[in-house]
């Protein structure tokens, strides 16, 4: 269901999904990352006008080393939330100052890689791209904006109702949070049912930004959320693929 966008009215709650009884076994992560990224709606490299430190085989060999790094350190858990739902938990990257620079360090190339100019601003989605958004910002050298659940932003907000793997939701920026024009990159720890993304990417293009496209760490491919995105999606790495 694609979301909807209001001015800080409250619409009535989207239909609950569906998905909790039809998830995969449990299986480790599959992050290869080449194979993934060369699938259709992956970005394309820009890399032939970069420097030669920002060529695609220089970025494409650092960035699969550290994905390599990061695939083992992800957990499963059975029936969290809710039954039936495979919850990945992304903490234990957090947990660990060396994986953290890792992850930090892949996102940057990747945006190095896929962008001729870096975004003005990262918007991160609440609560776990939060985790990160603010760090790979800094590298890049933009602002950080929030997407956050409803009622947590003060002052005049636009307003999203999205609906995700284990529940729904509303989603809020403040109206002035991004200035019309400006190049954005919305970022979140993971991609499910896709539809967090969609909301936060409705925001974004309401308060007028220039959407640059998706970055997650991890996307649970068999619920195919990236076919609600508009812009192009990017993950270091996958889980839970049909076997
Ligand atoms: O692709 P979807 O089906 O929309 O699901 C993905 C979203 O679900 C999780 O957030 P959650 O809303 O559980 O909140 P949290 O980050 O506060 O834990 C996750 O961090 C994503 O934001
Ligand atoms: N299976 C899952 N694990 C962790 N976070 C999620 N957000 C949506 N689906 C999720």
């Amino acid at each position: 269901m694609p979301p909807t966008t209001h001015d800080n009215t409250i619409a009535k709650p989207p239909t609950k999904p569906s998905a909790t009884a039809e998830h995969p076994p449990l299986q480790k992560p599959d992050p290869t990352l080449e194979s993934n990224n060369a699938r259709e709606g992956r970005l394309p490299s820009t890399a032939s006008s970069r420097a030669p430190e920002f060529t695609s085989p220089a970025i494409s060999s650092e960035l699969n080393l550290l994905t390599t790094r990061l695939r083992g350190s992800l957990r499963q858990f059975e029936d969290f939330p809710s039954p039936g739902i495979i919850f990945e938990d992304i903490f234990p990257i957090f947990a660990d100052c060396a994986l953290h620079g890792t992850l930090i360090r892949a996102l940057e190339l990747h945006v190095l890689q896929a962008y001729e100019q870096p975004p003005d601003v990262v918007v991160g989605l609440d609560a776990r791209g939060f985790l990160f958004g603010p760090s790979l910002a800094l590298r890049l050298g933009a602002g950080f904006v929030p997407v956050r659940k409803r009622g947590k932003l003060p002052g005049k907000c636009e307003t999203a109702s999205f609906v995700k793997e284990y529940g729904e939701d509303y989603f809020q920026m403040q109206s002035d949070a991004v200035k019309r024009g400006q190049k954005v990159l919305v970022v979140d720890d993971i991609i499910a049912t896709g539809g967090s993304a969609a909301a936060a990417g409705s925001l974004v293009k309401k308060l007028g930004g220039e959407l640059l496209g998706y970055v997650f760490i991890l996307e649970l491919d068999f619920l195919q959320g990236r076919a609600k995105l508009d812009a192009p999606v990017y993950t270091l790495l996958s889980s839970q693929a049909k076997s």
